[in-house]
């Protein structure tokens, strides 16, 4: 911890060694002025200012007490006990202490102790402020992670982007894939196209065409003006296939023709288009089990997977554990204006659970500490997915218990976020719990972001 700065103006040599026999004097970093004190005094930015009245001449009075000094300091006055209205007049300004002849020692060290007290909590302010709103994490597009599984995933990112290699994102829930997906977009040269990203398992079996190739005016009951699919809309840029693996068999075929001559014709339409798209695929499930339980086409699964990315669990970049709870704890403190800290204790316990849901599952974890904590996060505000239960759960679920005037957006979002907890991020089994199609959970989503 950085030592106050003292600064000294003071004449009298008794005085001058009166107070640095003073041990509390002894702890501080002292400025003592050698020629022209006031400037040194302006330069000096100092915490406390020991000023002897003696020591200093009409005019410098004049000039401090129109200078904004008085306030940013704090002042002790040493005097020789005369009557003095300059003096009176810095003190009035200053709030300071004003010492007269003979000096107390146990007075002035009440007084330093004090002083020393207030700058020893200020020190620690200022770190807890700094902890809790800024991040240790390195960075690469949108994700962050500094442990070297990420850094070797960023460096591989770095060469797949400017390929048109199509990539297949491979990874357990919530591990970011989507955030891989949208950072090789990012730093890919179609950067200034579209990203545009859908889940392939939430296609209404309806809209599939439409959704994927678009359709034009009077195609079908209820298309009433032209809608451009996805494709149409990635002009340009990147196509984002999340859980791939989720689309039903037939509408992968469709997929499939589609990344093989890149033509396709909206519904209803003549013309046949041509994607400029580069496709970007995902999945949480190992595809090749999926392709032996007949969930994924074979011949898809190559096309897609020209370049496959595995990303990472979070158990096996522990180390990047307690830097994203405080990089995620810094984001809520600077979206809302707070400081709310983080215990050690319960950065320890957020450190040794094993996090099935990975990062969005700690993210969450956090976000509802944050929610519960009032000024520090401690150990009881870390709800870990096994130990909330319906019961436990911050909003209690009883709908007898819930209080009157929460807007019905709240609850909402609560119930979602306590329900994607519960299932690990599982969208599927969260809409299903909800009963809510997976549609709509989307929505919610991204409309809550
Ligand atoms: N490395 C990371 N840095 C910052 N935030 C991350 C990181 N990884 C994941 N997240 C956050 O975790 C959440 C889940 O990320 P994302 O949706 O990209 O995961 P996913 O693997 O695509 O999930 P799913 O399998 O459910 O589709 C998001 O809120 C995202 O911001």
């Amino acid at each position: 911890m950085s030592r106050p700065k003292i600064f000294i103006h003071i004449k009298d040599k008794n005085l001058l060694q009166q107070l640095s026999d003073l041990p509390q004097l002894q702890q501080c970093e002292w400025v003592i002025p050698s020629s022209d004190w006031l400037e040194t005094l302006q330069q000096a930015d100092a915490d406390l200012v020991l000023l002897q009245s003696s020591a200093v001449i009409n005019s410098e009075v004049q000039q401090l007490s129109i200078s904004n000094l008085l306030l940013q300091q704090e002042w002790l006055f040493f005097s020789d006990g005369a009557p003095d209205p300059a003096l009176d007049q810095l003190i009035h300004k200053s709030a300071g202490y004003h010492f007269r002849p003979p000096i107390d020692d146990k007075l002035l060290a009440d007084v330093l102790d004090d002083f020393l007290a207030d700058y020893a909590q200020q020190q620690r302010q200022t770190a807890l402020k700094a902890r809790c709103t800024s991040s240790a994490l390195d960075q690469f597009g949108l994700l962050v992670g500094s442990s070297r599984a990420m850094h070797k995933l960023y460096r591989t990112l770095r060469k797949v982007a400017n390929s048109e290699a199509q990539v297949l994102i491979m990874g357990e829930s919530g591990t970011g894939k989507e955030l891989v997906a949208n950072t090789l977009h990012l730093a890919s040269n179609r950067n200034q196209g579209p990203f545009v990203a859908i889940n392939c398992g939430a296609l209404s079996p309806e809209l599939v065409d439409s959704e994927l190739f678009g359709h034009i005016k009077g195609a079908f009951t209820g298309a009433v003006k032209d809608h451009k699919g996805v494709f149409e809309q990635a002009e340009g840029g990147t196509l984002f296939l999340d859980e791939i693996t989720e689309m039903p068999l037939p509408h992968q075929v469709k997929l499939l023709r589609v990344l093989e001559n890149r033509e396709y014709r909206p519904v209803g339409s003549q013309q046949l288009k041509t994607a400029n798209v580069r496709i970007i695929a995902a999945t949480n499930r190992d595809p090749q089990q999926a392709i032996a339980a007949e969930l994924f086409r074979e011949d898809l699964y190559f096309r897609l997977a020209q370049f496959p990315l595995l990303v990472p669990p979070l158990r096996e970049r522990e180390q990047d554990i307690i830097g994203l709870a405080q990089h995620f704890l810094a984001y809520r403190n600077v979206a809302e204006n707070t400081q709310v800290a983080i215990a050690d204790d319960a950065l320890a316990k957020i450190a040794a659970h094993n996090w099935p849901g990975n990062v969005r599952e700690l993210k969450y974890t956090v976000e509802r500490a944050y929610i519960l904590a009032d000024e520090v996060v401690l150990p009881q505000h870390i709800q870990l997915a096994e130990n909330i239960s319906l019961a436990e759960a911050p909003l209690d679920a009883s709908i007898d218990n819930i209080p009157a005037g929460i807007p019905l957006e709240t609850l909402t979002r609560a119930a979602i976020e306590a329900t994607l907890a519960e299932n690990n991020g599982n969208r599927t089994a969260t809409a299903a719990q909800l009963g809510i199609s997976i549609k709509t959970l989307y929505n919610k989503l991204e409309k809550y972001q």
